[in-house]
């Protein structure tokens, strides 16, 4: 199991904290931690940075992708803009999820609710070095459709 560590922001306070909603939940839900008196207006086209009020830690050679909830997807439209979102393990800024409203109708981000999901993942990084020649393969530059429908 990988420890995800996380700070509580003062904003975010008395909100759940990020939970797999299943036993094999590949993702944890994440609450939108909006002022309860102040929700998040989300007209159709408009976009907008959602705080949640965690702060993350979790080990080198991870990532946390900020993906899209399919049901606000599907009912509303709603997504996230730059899904997948990457949080890098080196950053101790805010989460913060970017939505977009896709939809017809305007969309409200009430505090606590569920916008969207956290996956962890490894990942590999890559030394990189220019060359001047790459070994040949039978593909060569095909792509784009270039094996047929
Ligand atoms: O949905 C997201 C995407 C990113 N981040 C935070 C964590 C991530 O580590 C940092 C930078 O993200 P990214 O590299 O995608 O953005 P950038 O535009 O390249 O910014 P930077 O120049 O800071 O890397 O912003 C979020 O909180 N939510
Ligand atoms: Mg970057």
């Amino acid at each position: 199991m990988t420890e995800i560590r996380f700070v509580r922001l003062a904003h975010g306070q008395g909100l759940p904290a990020p939970r797999y909603e299943s036993e094999a939940a590949a993702g944890m839900d994440l609450a939108a931690a909006v002022p309860e008196d102040a929700p998040i207006m989300l007209a159709p086209g408009a976009r907008a940075l959602v705080p949640t009020g965690l702060v993350l830690q979790f080990p080198v050679g991870f990532e946390a992708q900020v993906r899209p909830r399919s049901g606000l997807a599907f009912r509303h439209g709603v997504t996230v803009l730059n899904a997948p979102g990457t949080i890098d393990a080196d950053y101790r800024g805010e989460l913060k999820v970017l939505l977009v409203n896709l939809g017809e109708e305007d969309f409200l981000v009430s505090r606590g609710a569920r916008i969207a999901q956290l996956v962890v993942a490894a990942v590999a990084r890559a030394e990189v070095t220019e060359t001047d020649a790459l070994d040949p393969t039978t593909r060569g530059e095909g792509g784009f459709g270039s094996t047929g429908r």
